[in-house]
C-alpha cells in the first residue's frame, strides 16, 4: 500500500493507495473515530454503484446504520438540484453532526458529496473513495462543489475529507475515454511542477493501454505529491495554488460552451494546457512548443486543438467566469518552461489571436 500524507494548517489526513481497499476500509481509520459514526451515507453515481456499492457497504462497521443515496452517472449531477436532491436524502435519512458521508465515485460524485458535506448542517465529515484514474487530483485538496449554467465550479467551498481510500481495483472497469481524462491531470502536475515526471511519462506512456499496465499505484502517487505539496503551501489559493489551474481557464470555457459532460474534464484541460502554451509563446515567453505537446498528446485520442474549432468570442466571455478573472481581466496560468508556471494577466486581444492562430496544421 502506498501513502500519501495531506497536511495544511489545521488538517492532516492520508490518501491510501491499494488494490481491494473497498473491502476493508474502516481499517484506514481509528476506532475510537469509527465509534462515533452515528451512520453513513454512502453517495455514488449509478454506474459506479452497480459495480462496488455493495462491496463498500458490508465492510462498513456492523453497528452502524448504512443509506446510500445514488445520482445519476455524469457531469449534470454536479448541479442545483441535485445538491438539494442529497441535502434532502441527508435528512430524511436522519444524518446528524457525527455521522460521514462517504464518496464513491470519480471527481463528479467527490465534489458534488464534499459540497453537501461541506454544508449539510455547516459541515460534517466526509471520506473519498476515488473510482476513477481523474480522481487523484479530485480527492485530494478539499476543493467542493457543483456548477453554475453560467460557469463551472461556481460555487462550492473548501473542505478536506477525513481520509482518501483509493482501491485500484476498481479503476478495471473504467472505460477507455475515462483514462484519457484523468491522464491530462497527472500530466498536468508534471508540467507544473515535475520535469522528471514528464519524461518518466513521455518515455514509458506512448498509449493508454501502457498505462493502464503500469505501476498504477506509483503514478496515482507521484502526482498526488504534486498536489499535497502546493496544498500544503496555499490551501485557500492565495498564491501558488493556482498552478493546479494550468489549462483550466480555456478548459472550463470549452466544458461550459459546449455544455457539462459533452467534452470530459481531462480532455478539455488538455486542449487548454496546448491553448495556454500557445499563448506562452504569443506573450513571447519561451515556454513549450504546443505543436509537440499535442503531437504527444493526440496518440492518446486527446483532441489538443479543439479550442480552435468554436466561436473565439463565446469561449472568451466564457473564460471571463474564471475565478482568476480580476476586474475583468483574465488571469493565466502559463509554463516559462516546464516546471516553471507564472500567472499573468492576458488581454483580450491576445487571448483572441490565440484561438484562430496558427492555423492550417490542425
Ligand atoms: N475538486 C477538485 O480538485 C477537482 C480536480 C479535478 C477535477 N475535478 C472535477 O472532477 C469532475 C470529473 O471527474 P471524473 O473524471 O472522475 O468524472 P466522473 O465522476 O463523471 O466519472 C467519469 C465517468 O466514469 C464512470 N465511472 C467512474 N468510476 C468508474 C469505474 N470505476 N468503473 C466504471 N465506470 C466508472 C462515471 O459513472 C462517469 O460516467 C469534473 O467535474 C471536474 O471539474 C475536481
Ligand atoms: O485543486 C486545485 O486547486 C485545482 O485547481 C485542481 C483542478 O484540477 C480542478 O479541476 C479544480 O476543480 C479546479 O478548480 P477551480 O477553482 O478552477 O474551479
Ligand atoms: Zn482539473
Amino acid at each position: 500500500m502506498k501513502t500519501v500524507e495531506i497536511t495544511g494548517e489545521n488538517f492532516r489526513y492520508e490518501v491510501n493507495i491499494d488494490e481491494g481497499l473497498r473491502f476493508k476500509w474502516p481499517r484506514l481509520f481509528s476506532n475510537e473515530w469509527q465509534s462515533e459514526w452515528t451512520r453513513i451515507m454512502v453517495i455514488s453515481d449509478d454506474a459506479v454503484a452497480a459495480h462496488y456499492l455493495d462491496d463498500v457497504i458490508r465492510a462498513a462497521p456492523e453497528e452502524t446504520p448504512v443509506s446510500s443515496f445514488i445520482v445519476p452517472s455524469g457531469e449534470q449531477a454536479k448541479s442545483f438540484s441535485w445538491y438539494e436532491e442529497g441535502l434532502t436524502a441527508c435528512l430524511t435519512h436522519g444524518l446528524d453532526r457525527n455521522s460521514v458521508i462517504l464518496a464513491l465515485g470519480g471527481g463528479v460524485v467527490g465534489d458534488l458529496a464534499g459540497f453537501i458535506a461541506a454544508t449539510y448542517m455547516r459541515g460534517i465529515s466526509f471520506i473519498q473513495m476515488p473510482s476513477t484514474f481523474l480522481a487523484h487530483d479530485s480527492s485530494v485538496g478539499g476543493k467542493t462543489g457543483i456548477n453554475h449554467p453560467l460557469g463551472k465550479n461556481m460555487v462550492g467551498a473548501f473542505h478536506q475529507p477525513a481520509g482518501v481510500v483509493y482501491d485500484t481495483s476498481m479503476l478495471q472497469t473504467l472505460p477507455e475515454k475515462e483514462w484519457r481524462s484523468g491522464f491530462s491531470e497527472a500530466v498536468k502536475h508534471g508540467y507544473i511542477q515535475r520535469p522528471a515526471f514528464l519524461s518518466w511519462l513521455k518515455e514509458h506512456v506512448q498509449e493508454m493501454e501502457d498505462l493502464k499496465q503500469a505501476d498504477l499505484s506509483e503514478i496515482l502517487a507521484r502526482s498526488i505529491h504534486v498536489k499535497a505539496g502546493i496544498v500544503r503551501e496555499d490551501t485557500f489559493e492565495s498564491g501558488v495554488r493556482a498552478f493546479l489551474n494550468f489549462g483550466h481557464t480555456m478548459g472550463h470555457a470549452l466544458e461550459k460552451h459546449l455544455g457539462y459532460g459533452k467534452v470530459t474534464h481531462g480532455e478539455a484541460v488538455a486542449s487548454g494546457m496546448i491553448y495556454a502554451m500557445t499563448v506562452a509563446r504569443h506573450l513571447g515567453y519561451q515556454g513549450l512548443d504546443p505543436e509537440v505537446e499535442a503531437d504527444w498528446l493526440k496518440n492518446f485520442g486527446y483532441e489538443p486543438w479543439l479550442f480552435q474549432q468554436f466561436d473565439p468570442q463565446a469561449l472568451l466571455e466564457a473564460m471571463k467566469k474564471d475565478k482568476k478573472t480580476e476586474a475583468a481581466e483574465v488571469r493565466m496560468v502559463l509554463l516559462e518552461e516546464t516546471g516553471l508556471p507564472i500567472k499573468v494577466p492576458v488581454r483580450d486581444e491576445d487571448l483572441l489571436k490565440c484561438m484562430s492562430e496558427p492555423k492550417g496544421k490542425r
